[in-house]
């Protein structure tokens, strides 16, 4: 069973063979484009960005799974916060597609991102580190590292494999 996910970012890969590993053992990885922008600023344009990483990445390897992740940022009244989607492709099913944890952004780093800047950078400058995005994220970060980037999305994926899993069950049970 091949499993493809739409990135070559090491965090979102770990977090796709946490899940997938008593599933496959064949888990491949391609840089797709999101189609929407390096920064998304609200969670319609970040879904939208994981839907087109999912199908883009199933149809490169005729996969049998396809697995799109994308982070972006949502604008609230309680201020601007991280948001990360997932969305899985699989023949014969419409992409299916869950949401993550979230937290609100410092100020200084929301307004930033509001004037048209990128959450990576911004963090590693932030942090005085480098490739925050590969490592523990935003999310890690100003979690003290009780979350990082790869458990959040680790928690997407076993939303996506359930549901999934799910849908199969009913197609079998149910055949049309
Ligand atoms: O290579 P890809 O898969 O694109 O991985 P990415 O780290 O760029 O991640 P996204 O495109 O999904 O995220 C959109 C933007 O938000 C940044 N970002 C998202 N979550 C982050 C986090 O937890 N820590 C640091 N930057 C983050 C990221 O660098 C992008 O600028
Ligand atoms: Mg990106």
């Amino acid at each position: 069973m091949i499993i493809s996910v739409g990135t070559k970012n090491p965090a979102k890969i770990a977090a796709v063979e946490a899940v997938f590993k008593d599933y496959s053992n064949d888990i491949v990885s391609v840089d797709t484009d999101s189609g929407v922008r390096a920064q998304p600023l609200s969670d319609d344009e970040t879904i939208k960005g994981a839907v087109n990483r999912a199908v883009a990445a199933f149809k490169e390897f005729n996969a049998d799974i396809g697995i799109g992740l994308e982070g972006g940022v949502h604008k609230s009244e309680a201020g601007l916060f991280l948001c990360n989607w997932g969305a899985l492709k699989a023949n014969g099913l419409e992409p299916i597609i869950a949401g993550g944890a979230r937290i609100r952004l410092p100020d200084e780093i929301a307004e930033r991102l509001l004037e048209g800047e990128e959450l990576g950078p911004v963090m590693d400058e932030y942090t005085k580190r480098q490739n925050i995005r590969k490592k523990e994220g935003a999310v890690g970060v100003f979690t003290n590292g009780r979350v990082d980037r790869s458990e959040m999305f680790a928690h997407i994926i076993k939303l996506l494999l359930g549901q999934y899993e799910y849908q199969r069950n009913q197609l079998e049970n149910n055949p049309k």
